[in-house]
Protein backbone atom coordinates (compact mmCIF):
# COMPACT_ATOMS: atom_id res chain seq x y z
CA UNK A 1 0.00 0.00 0.00
CA UNK A 2 1.25 3.37 -0.99
CA UNK A 3 1.17 5.94 1.86
CA UNK A 4 0.28 9.04 0.82
CA UNK A 5 1.97 12.74 2.49
CA UNK A 6 0.09 16.14 2.95
CA UNK A 7 2.76 18.88 4.05
CA UNK A 8 0.94 21.43 6.17
CA UNK A 9 1.81 25.06 6.75
CA UNK A 10 2.49 26.30 3.55
CA UNK A 11 3.32 30.17 2.77
CA UNK A 12 5.18 30.79 0.20
CA UNK A 13 5.32 29.56 -3.63
CA UNK A 14 8.93 28.08 -3.15
CA UNK A 15 7.73 25.26 -0.76
CA UNK A 16 4.19 24.55 -2.47
CA UNK A 17 6.41 24.06 -5.54
CA UNK A 18 8.77 21.79 -3.86
CA UNK A 19 5.94 19.88 -2.00
CA UNK A 20 4.35 19.68 -5.55
CA UNK A 21 7.35 18.47 -7.02
CA UNK A 22 8.28 16.07 -4.60
CA UNK A 23 5.06 14.23 -4.35
CA UNK A 24 2.92 15.06 -2.05
CA UNK A 25 -1.26 14.34 -2.53
CA UNK A 26 -2.35 17.07 -0.14
CA UNK A 27 -0.84 20.76 0.46
CA UNK A 28 -2.21 22.00 3.55
CA UNK A 29 -3.03 26.02 4.46
CA UNK A 30 -3.74 27.37 7.91
CA UNK A 31 -6.17 29.77 9.09
CA UNK A 32 -5.49 30.60 12.35
CA UNK A 33 -4.70 34.16 13.49
CA UNK A 34 -2.43 32.58 16.58
CA UNK A 35 -0.64 30.10 14.43
CA UNK A 36 2.96 31.05 13.08
CA UNK A 37 1.95 29.39 9.77
CA UNK A 38 -1.65 31.71 9.24
CA UNK A 39 -2.12 33.12 5.75
CA UNK A 40 -4.93 35.35 4.66
CA UNK A 41 -7.52 33.37 2.21
CA UNK A 42 -6.33 35.65 -0.98
CA UNK A 43 -2.55 35.00 0.08
CA UNK A 44 -3.56 30.81 -0.11
CA UNK A 45 -5.40 32.05 -2.98
CA UNK A 46 -2.71 33.04 -5.10
CA UNK A 47 -0.46 29.81 -3.93
CA UNK A 48 -2.55 27.29 -4.94
CA UNK A 49 -3.53 28.53 -7.86
CA UNK A 50 -0.56 27.01 -9.90
CA UNK A 51 -1.13 23.75 -8.96
CA UNK A 52 -5.07 23.91 -9.02
CA UNK A 53 -6.62 20.63 -11.02
CA UNK A 54 -2.62 19.22 -11.39
CA UNK A 55 -3.96 16.43 -9.04
CA UNK A 56 -3.06 17.49 -5.27
CA UNK A 57 -5.65 18.02 -2.91
CA UNK A 58 -5.84 21.99 -1.13
CA UNK A 59 -6.74 21.63 2.06
CA UNK A 60 -8.19 25.28 4.69
CA UNK A 61 -6.78 23.88 8.04
CA UNK A 62 -9.30 25.74 10.39
CA UNK A 63 -10.24 25.69 13.61
CA UNK A 64 -13.85 26.34 14.81
CA UNK A 65 -14.77 27.82 11.89
CA UNK A 66 -17.44 30.08 11.74
CA UNK A 67 -19.51 30.40 8.66
CA UNK A 68 -18.20 33.91 7.74
CA UNK A 69 -14.89 32.13 7.27
CA UNK A 70 -16.05 28.99 5.31
CA UNK A 71 -18.15 31.59 2.92
CA UNK A 72 -14.76 33.31 2.50
CA UNK A 73 -12.25 30.52 1.61
CA UNK A 74 -14.67 29.21 -1.01
CA UNK A 75 -15.02 32.64 -2.33
CA UNK A 76 -11.33 33.16 -2.35
CA UNK A 77 -8.84 30.00 -2.11
CA UNK A 78 -11.56 27.38 -3.25
CA UNK A 79 -10.03 24.33 -1.21
CA UNK A 80 -10.66 20.66 -2.23
CA UNK A 81 -11.53 20.34 1.62
CA UNK A 82 -11.43 21.99 4.94
CA UNK A 83 -9.86 20.65 7.88
CA UNK A 84 -11.33 21.25 11.08
CA UNK A 85 -9.12 21.06 13.95
CA UNK A 86 -11.03 22.19 16.85
CA UNK A 87 -14.18 21.10 19.37
CA UNK A 88 -16.49 20.34 16.30
CA UNK A 89 -19.35 18.27 16.97
CA UNK A 90 -20.79 15.80 14.32
CA UNK A 91 -23.58 18.34 13.70
CA UNK A 92 -21.22 21.28 12.98
CA UNK A 93 -18.93 19.22 10.81
CA UNK A 94 -22.05 18.30 8.51
CA UNK A 95 -23.12 22.04 8.15
CA UNK A 96 -19.83 22.91 7.52
CA UNK A 97 -19.71 19.93 4.42
CA UNK A 98 -22.85 21.16 3.99
CA UNK A 99 -22.22 24.93 3.50
CA UNK A 100 -19.03 24.79 1.54
CA UNK A 101 -19.68 22.21 -0.59
CA UNK A 102 -16.30 20.37 0.00
CA UNK A 103 -15.54 17.46 2.36
CA UNK A 104 -13.98 17.76 5.45
CA UNK A 105 -11.15 16.35 7.43
CA UNK A 106 -11.81 16.07 11.30
CA UNK A 107 -8.77 16.14 13.29
CA UNK A 108 -8.89 14.80 16.88
CA UNK A 109 -6.54 15.19 19.72
CA UNK A 110 -5.35 11.84 20.82
CA UNK A 111 -3.56 10.69 23.98
CA UNK A 112 -5.63 7.70 24.81
CA UNK A 113 -7.31 4.98 23.14
CA UNK A 114 -10.86 6.42 23.92
CA UNK A 115 -9.62 9.91 21.99
CA UNK A 116 -9.20 7.40 18.93
CA UNK A 117 -12.78 6.34 19.44
CA UNK A 118 -14.07 9.65 19.23
CA UNK A 119 -14.15 9.65 15.11
CA UNK A 120 -16.62 6.70 15.46
CA UNK A 121 -19.38 9.75 15.52
CA UNK A 122 -18.21 11.34 12.53
CA UNK A 123 -17.88 8.72 9.89
CA UNK A 124 -21.49 10.02 8.24
CA UNK A 125 -20.51 13.75 8.28
CA UNK A 126 -16.42 13.28 7.47
CA UNK A 127 -15.03 12.47 4.95
CA UNK A 128 -11.60 11.55 6.22
CA UNK A 129 -10.20 11.22 9.80
CA UNK A 130 -7.01 13.51 11.33
CA UNK A 131 -5.22 11.99 15.05
CA UNK A 132 -3.16 14.31 16.24
CA UNK A 133 -1.01 14.90 19.63
CA UNK A 134 -3.24 16.64 22.53
CA UNK A 135 -1.72 19.64 23.07
CA UNK A 136 -0.44 20.59 26.26
CA UNK A 137 -2.47 23.44 28.24
CA UNK A 138 -0.86 26.33 29.27
CA UNK A 139 2.67 26.12 28.75
CA UNK A 140 2.70 29.37 26.31
CA UNK A 141 4.41 28.93 22.84
CA UNK A 142 3.30 26.63 20.34
CA UNK A 143 2.17 24.18 22.63
CA UNK A 144 -0.81 26.39 23.24
CA UNK A 145 -1.99 25.58 19.76
CA UNK A 146 -4.37 22.99 18.44
CA UNK A 147 -2.17 21.52 16.08
CA UNK A 148 1.57 22.14 14.37
CA UNK A 149 3.30 21.84 17.64
CA UNK A 150 5.61 18.96 16.95
CA UNK A 151 4.10 17.01 19.68
CA UNK A 152 3.54 13.09 19.08
CA UNK A 153 0.97 10.45 20.86
CA UNK A 154 1.47 6.68 20.70
CA UNK A 155 1.09 5.68 17.15
CA UNK A 156 0.74 1.65 18.40
CA UNK A 157 -2.88 3.35 19.12
CA UNK A 158 -3.80 3.24 15.80
CA UNK A 159 -2.17 -0.01 15.12
CA UNK A 160 -4.95 -2.26 13.69
CA UNK A 161 -8.04 -0.15 13.76
CA UNK A 162 -10.18 -0.24 11.15
CA UNK A 163 -12.35 3.05 9.78
CA UNK A 164 -15.19 3.89 7.17
CA UNK A 165 -12.98 7.13 6.28
CA UNK A 166 -9.40 7.24 5.50
CA UNK A 167 -7.35 8.55 7.93
CA UNK A 168 -3.97 10.75 8.54
CA UNK A 169 -1.21 10.43 11.35
CA UNK A 170 0.19 13.48 12.35
CA UNK A 171 1.92 14.63 15.77
CA UNK A 172 5.48 14.96 15.52
CA UNK A 173 6.27 13.45 12.62
CA UNK A 174 9.98 14.52 10.59
CA UNK A 175 12.00 12.79 7.87
CA UNK A 176 13.59 10.43 10.06
CA UNK A 177 10.23 9.05 12.33
CA UNK A 178 8.49 8.75 9.51
CA UNK A 179 8.89 5.46 8.03
CA UNK A 180 8.85 3.96 11.96
CA UNK A 181 5.69 5.65 12.28
CA UNK A 182 3.91 4.38 9.33
CA UNK A 183 4.96 0.69 10.44
CA UNK A 184 3.49 0.96 13.84
CA UNK A 185 0.57 2.72 13.36
CA UNK A 186 -0.55 1.09 9.74
CA UNK A 187 -1.96 5.07 8.91
CA UNK A 188 -2.08 5.48 5.03
CA UNK A 189 -1.71 9.00 5.01
CA UNK A 190 0.40 11.33 7.02
CA UNK A 191 0.37 15.01 7.90
CA UNK A 192 3.75 17.04 8.60
CA UNK A 193 3.79 20.57 9.70
CA UNK A 194 7.16 21.58 12.03
CA UNK A 195 8.83 18.61 11.38
CA UNK A 196 9.72 20.35 7.97
CA UNK A 197 10.54 23.67 9.16
CA UNK A 198 13.52 25.63 10.37
CA UNK A 199 11.84 27.67 12.81
CA UNK A 200 8.09 28.09 13.08
CA UNK A 201 6.66 28.25 10.28
CA UNK A 202 9.71 28.55 8.21
CA UNK A 203 9.48 25.37 5.75
CA UNK A 204 12.14 24.18 4.61
CA UNK A 205 12.66 22.91 0.82
CA UNK A 206 15.29 20.31 2.01
CA UNK A 207 13.13 18.76 5.02
CA UNK A 208 9.98 18.97 2.89
CA UNK A 209 11.75 16.63 0.09
CA UNK A 210 13.68 14.86 2.42
CA UNK A 211 10.08 14.21 4.09
CA UNK A 212 8.41 13.00 0.80
CA UNK A 213 10.91 10.91 -0.05
CA UNK A 214 11.05 8.88 3.49
CA UNK A 215 7.42 8.45 3.14
CA UNK A 216 7.58 6.81 -0.76
CA UNK A 217 10.44 3.96 1.29
CA UNK A 218 7.66 3.73 4.14
O1 LIG B 1 0.17 24.02 11.97
C1 LIG B 1 -0.46 24.81 12.69
O2 LIG B 1 0.02 25.89 13.05
C2 LIG B 1 -1.84 24.46 13.14
C3 LIG B 1 -2.60 25.41 13.79
C4 LIG B 1 -3.88 25.13 14.20
C5 LIG B 1 -4.43 23.87 13.96
C6 LIG B 1 -3.70 22.90 13.33
C7 LIG B 1 -2.41 23.16 12.92
N1 LIG B 1 -1.63 22.19 12.30
C8 LIG B 1 -1.97 20.81 12.19
O3 LIG B 1 -1.27 20.03 13.15
C9 LIG B 1 -0.61 18.94 12.50
C10 LIG B 1 0.57 18.43 13.27
O4 LIG B 1 1.58 19.39 13.35
P1 LIG B 1 3.12 18.99 13.65
O5 LIG B 1 3.60 18.17 12.48
O6 LIG B 1 3.14 18.23 14.92
O7 LIG B 1 3.84 20.28 13.75
C11 LIG B 1 -0.25 19.60 11.18
O8 LIG B 1 0.17 18.78 10.20
C12 LIG B 1 -1.55 20.31 10.85
O9 LIG B 1 -2.52 19.44 10.31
Amino acid sequence: MTTKAKICGLSTPETVKTAFDGGAAYLGFVFFARSPRNVEPETAQRLVEPVRGRGVATVAVTVDPDDALVDRLMATMRPDLIQVHGKETPTRVREIAQRSGVGVIKAFSVSTAADVDQALAYETVAEQFLFDARPVEGQGGTSSLPGGTGARFDWSLLEGRRFSRPHFLAGGLDPWNVGAAVAASGAPLVDVSSGVERGPGLKDPALITAFLDAVKRA
